[in-house]
């Protein structure tokens, strides 16, 4: 086909899955910047992230979506919706299932979700493939085979890159004509201050004992340039409970400061500039259940 001729495909790419599955790890490595947060702790994404892939003939507003989970809080059932909104409106639903963790009830629930949309084009996408052998590979095909039938199949490491770009190549080539939805320099639909939002919150999972995270919520106050080019940045870390700042900000503020410290090189990266970060840390009691709260964090699917 003559060049000129080559049609413009662009569409909207729902990654969707269990909590864990690697969707923010396998967003980050098409896009090729770190965008989404990711952590060894479950339900790290609260907030839905859309990051563009363009190519010579494509692009691909591809979403990250909360990890589908059974909720027990507001906060839970509002990260479910989200995700499951996602499924309505998007031209291919990559349901990611990680190669390592046996298949459940839960696969099957969020299968039978994928199954029910209307996207024209479904995919599995196994993923970690770095951390299973080929046996473990192949039973977890067959295992998801049974939950759902899908158009596609393929085995990723988002980690090691494994089958990333042929991944961006498959989802471009079912992609519908369409125009670009996004500027070509425009790789994320956040602001700068939901992402210094989402950095520290980052750290704060990373480094927290694993049930505290979810008390976490994370809100960038205020991000200011001054004169000599250096970002002034304030953040508010809420939190539910007294014991829970104790915690968070540490023994002698050791915690804060490590998780400031952290956060602030991953911001400086994200800005190009020198950053100081500014974190407190502040009890709103229950907030996760107080969808007000939610909403002004950012996690609602209403936003
Ligand atoms: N070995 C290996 N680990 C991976 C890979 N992809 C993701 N992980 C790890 O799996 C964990 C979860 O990854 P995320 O990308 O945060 O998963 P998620 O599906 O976005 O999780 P939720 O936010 O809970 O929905 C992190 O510790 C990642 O480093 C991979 O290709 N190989």
């Amino acid at each position: 086909m003559n060049e000129k001729n080559v049609v413009f495909a662009s569409g909207f790419v729902a990654l969707v899955g269990r909590p864990n599955a690697g969707k923010s790890t396998l967003l980050n490595a098409c896009v090729g910047e770190k965008l989404a947060i990711t952590s060894p702790v479950a339900q790290t994404t609260r907030r839905r992230m859309r990051a563009v892939v363009n190519t010579d003939h494509s692009q691909l507003v591809i979403i990250d979506t909360p990890g589908l989970h059974k909720p027990k809080d507001a906060l839970g059932s509002e990260l479910n919706r989200s995700a499951l909104g996602e499924l309505a409106g998007a031209d291919v639903v990559a349901l990611l299932v990680d190669a390592t963790k046996p298949v459940g009830t839960g696969d099957a629930w969020v299968a039978r979700h994928v199954a029910a949309s209307s996207a024209p084009y479904k995919l599995l996408v196994l993923t970690k493939a770095d951390v299973a052998g080929p046996e473990q590979v192949a039973a977890q095909l067959a295992a998801v085979r049974d939950l759902v039938e899908l158009n596609d199949e393929l085995v990723v490491s988002a980690r090691e890159g494994f089958n990333v770009d042929a991944f961006v190549e498959l989802v471009s080539a079912h992609l519908p004509e369409g125009p670009r939805w996004f500027p070509e320099g425009m790789d994320v639909d956040a602001t700068p201050e939901d992402l210094v939002a989402e950095f520290v919150r980052e750290k704060l999972f990373c480094n927290l004992r694993q049930e505290l995270p979810h008390s976490v919520g994370v809100l960038c106050d205020g991000l200011e340039y001054a004169d000599d080019g250096h970002a002034s940045i304030e953040v508010t870390v809420l939190v539910e409970r007294e014991g829970q700042k104790a915690i968070v900000v540490g023994h002698g503020g050791q915690m804060i400061k490590r998780v400031g410290v952290q956060a602030r090189r991953d911001i400086e990266r994200l800005l190009g500039c020198k950053v100081y970060l500014d974190l407190k840390v502040r009890v709103a009691p229950q907030w996760r259940r107080d969808e007000r709260e939610i909403r002004r964090l950012g996690y609602s699917s209403e936003d």
